[in-house]
């Protein structure tokens, strides 16, 4: 190996500095835990099940690692629980966006589902502008501490509900108010995407963007859906797009028609992978598909899902996969130029991000070698 090649596989700090982007972080899971307990005396929320921040941010883990969606799902009710006032809202949108630039993040789409924030007497509105006067503040915190990021928001509609139209006309409605697009989320099997067929056509008659949580507890159909029929920009996880893709372990890989129609359409698939480890969707960091799919040039990013629940961040995240992968400076910069082309803020603002920031912050670090004592 020649000294170049050695000095580009990161250290933890250098991930840590590394300028990371975000397509896929749920607001409602990543509070500080602290902060949970906090809110919950503040708001007379009785149910949390450990009132010591330590303690209970083990629980958050414990109860998320069980292997299935619907039950690492469950564990939200506490969290959304204590986000129902403006001011829980705007504080914990702050924070966020404080954590993310902490750990070197400087682009972020955070999503949230407005419609889980309504038990106080909120309306969709006042929820969405106290989470982006939030995010707003949180940017200027960062700044003050020597961070830049920017955040923006993503509508969320709960797929069992009956609320995506709805949903989709607010997220339109703040477009120009800090947000970006809009998502469905939870649990995936019985609630295909095609049941909010209206709200995606909405969208795109308005040239909005959205991505969908598909192919991450169901497989190859919902990812079709999410594409075919919804016409999704992105996909949230995508990570079953694996069972369309045959690798006999010789070299020879042999992609199905969607997997083909995902690659060479650079769908990006916002693959999440310690959320996959706690939900049952991939077994292990080593098995994981996204080896498999960086190597095959899918429009791979790498994303938190749920810092709380997993106990993550984005630099843990890469961490793991460098430590499993031994991926260099290079890769985590294709993984976040990635990112940042898949993102929905306009593209001279993505292209600025990428050619001003993001290239180099990492040029930065790649040329530390040079000058080490
Ligand atoms: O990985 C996931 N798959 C599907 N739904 C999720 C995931 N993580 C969180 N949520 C759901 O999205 C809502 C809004 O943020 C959360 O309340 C949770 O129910
Ligand atoms: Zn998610």
């Amino acid at each position: 190996m020649t000294s170049q090649t050695l000095n580009t596989v990161p250290t933890p700090q250098q991930i840590r500095r590394a300028p990371k982007a975000l397509l896929h972080d749920h607001l409602d899971g990543g509070l500080r835990s602290a902060t949970i307990v906090e809110l919950a005396a503040e708001t007379g929320y009785e149910a949390l099940p450990e009132t010591d921040a330590e303690q209970l941010e083990r629980w958050f883990r414990q109860a998320a690692d069980s292997g299935s969606l619907e039950r690492y799902l469950e564990t939200f009710s506490h969290t959304v629980g204590v986000m129902q006032t403006r001011e829980a809202l705007t504080r914990v949108a702050a924070e966020c966006a404080e954590d993310l630039a902490a750990d070197g993040v400087v682009y972020a789409e955070v999503r949230f589902a407005p419609e889980q924030h309504l038990e106080k007497g909120l309306t969709l509105e006042e929820v969405v502008e106290a989470v982006t006067e939030g995010f707003r503040e949180g940017e200027r915190r960062a700044r003050a501490a020597g961070d830049r990021i920017r955040v923006g928001a993503l509508l969320t509609a709960m797929r069992h509900a009956a609320r995506a139209l709805e949903i989709a006309e607010l997220a339109n409605r703040y477009r120009e108010l800090g947000v970006v697009g809009f998502d469905i989320a939870g649990a995936e099997a019985g609630y295909p995407p095609t049941r909010h067929l209206d709200a995606f056509e909405y969208l795109k008659r308005e040239n909005n963007h959205f991505t969908i949580h598909a192919g991450e507890a169901f497989g190859l159909p919902s990812i079709w859906q999410a594409l075919q029929w919804c016409g999704a920009d992105r996909l949230g996880h995508g990570v079953r797009i694996i069972d369309d893709i045959q690798d006999d372990g010789t070299g020879s890989v042999k992609l199905g028609r969607l997997a083909s129609y995902v690659r060479d359409k650079r769908i990006p698939l916002e693959l999440c992978p310690s959320s996959n480890l706690q939900t049952g969707a991939a077994p292990s960091y080593e098995e994981h598909p996204i080896g498999l799919l960086r190597r095959l040039h899918f429009r791979a990013t790498v994303n938190t899902d749920n810092r709380l629940m997993s106990g993550t961040s984005m630099s843990q995240e890469f961490e793991h996969l460098v430590r499993t992968f031994h991926y260099t400076l290079d890769d985590m910069q294709w993984f976040t130029v990635n990112a940042m082309k898949s993102s929905f803020i306009p593209f001279d603002e993505r292209l600025a991000m990428i050619n001003d920031v993001i290239k180099p912050g990492y040029a930065e670090l790649k040329s530390e070698w040079l000058f080490r004592e």
